[in-house]
């Protein structure tokens, strides 16, 4: 596949690794501090492009791939407030691809959560909250993954039907913790705590890997798609 990149940081760089090593050319590249915006006629010729930048860029970014009718997988976090009009346009005929976390870790951790979820609902003695953990030049908060565990915890508990941002004992909200600390790829952990134990679960990313290989998985999975997609459809979980 010819494959273009939108955003060429940290995410863009290991991509391109996996891209290359899986056989894929690299068309085009386009970032922030190129001279030159992001435009359709750019895009002739790609297949599929892989968006990764940042919670301002990410919809205009959509919008020029939707222009030129190339596919996108983007895991860019924080622009979900957007979501209705990229929803939309799917409909339309658009293909889009998104993901909160593209590790397979990760997305199942995301079931592991939720089955935990339904188990501990009923125990009323037992409390929960999460904490999630990343470098330093994170520019949102709480990460997406949080956002998605938080989904899948108020899915499927009795009381909890909010999340926030702060240390919280009442029983409607989820407290989510988030650290900013050194180099840190991605850790999150949910803890169900009574007066007497506490049950934690926890997913660790050592690098950015497995994000960038679920990134490239899910580009070969796109060309020719319509519509939108997630990790569900290309892990068939
Ligand atoms: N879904 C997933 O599995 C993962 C998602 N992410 C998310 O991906 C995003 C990027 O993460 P990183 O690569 O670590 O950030 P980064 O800051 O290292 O790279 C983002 C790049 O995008 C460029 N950029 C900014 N605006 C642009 C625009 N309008 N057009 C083209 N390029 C533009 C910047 O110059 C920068 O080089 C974040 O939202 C992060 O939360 C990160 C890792 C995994
Ligand atoms: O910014 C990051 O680095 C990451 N962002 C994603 C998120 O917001 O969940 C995924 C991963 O945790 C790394």
């Amino acid at each position: 596949m010819r494959i273009a990149l939108i955003g060429y940081g940290k995410m863009g760089k290991e991509i391109e690794q996996i891209a290359l090593d899986r056989g894929h050319e690299i068309g085009l590249i386009i970032d922030q501090h190129n001279p030159k915006d992001l435009s359709a006629d750019q895009l002739q010729n790609i297949d599929v492009a892989i968006e990764f930048t940042n919670p301002d860029s990410a919809f205009g970014n959509y919008l020029k791939c939707f222009e030129a009718n190339v596919p996108v997988v983007s895991g860019t976090t924080g622009w979900l407030d957007q979501l209705p009009e990229i929803e939309k346009q799917c409909s339309e005929g658009k293909g889009f691809f998104y993901a909160s976390n593209f590790s397979l870790g990760v997305n199942l951790f995301f079931e592991l959560n939720k089955k935990l979820t339904q188990l501990m609902a009923p125990f009323k003695e037992y409390n929960v909250d999460m904490e999630e953990i990343h470098h330093i030049h994170k520019l949102d908060s709480p990460s997406g993954t949080a956002l998605t565990l938080a989904e899948g915890i108020l899915e499927n508990h009795p009381t909890k039907d909010k999340w926030i941002e702060a240390t919280s004992m009442k029983e409607d909200e989820l407290s989510i913790l988030a650290k900013r600390h050194g180099a840190v790829p991605g850790t999150h952990s949910i803890t169900w705590h009574s007066e007497v134990d506490e049950i934690i679960i926890q997913h660790q990313a050592y690098s950015r890997k497995g994000f960038a290989l679920g990134a490239v998985l899910a580009a070969e999975f796109m060309p020719e798609k319509e519509g939108f997609y997630g990790m569900k459809d290309l892990l068939q979980l």
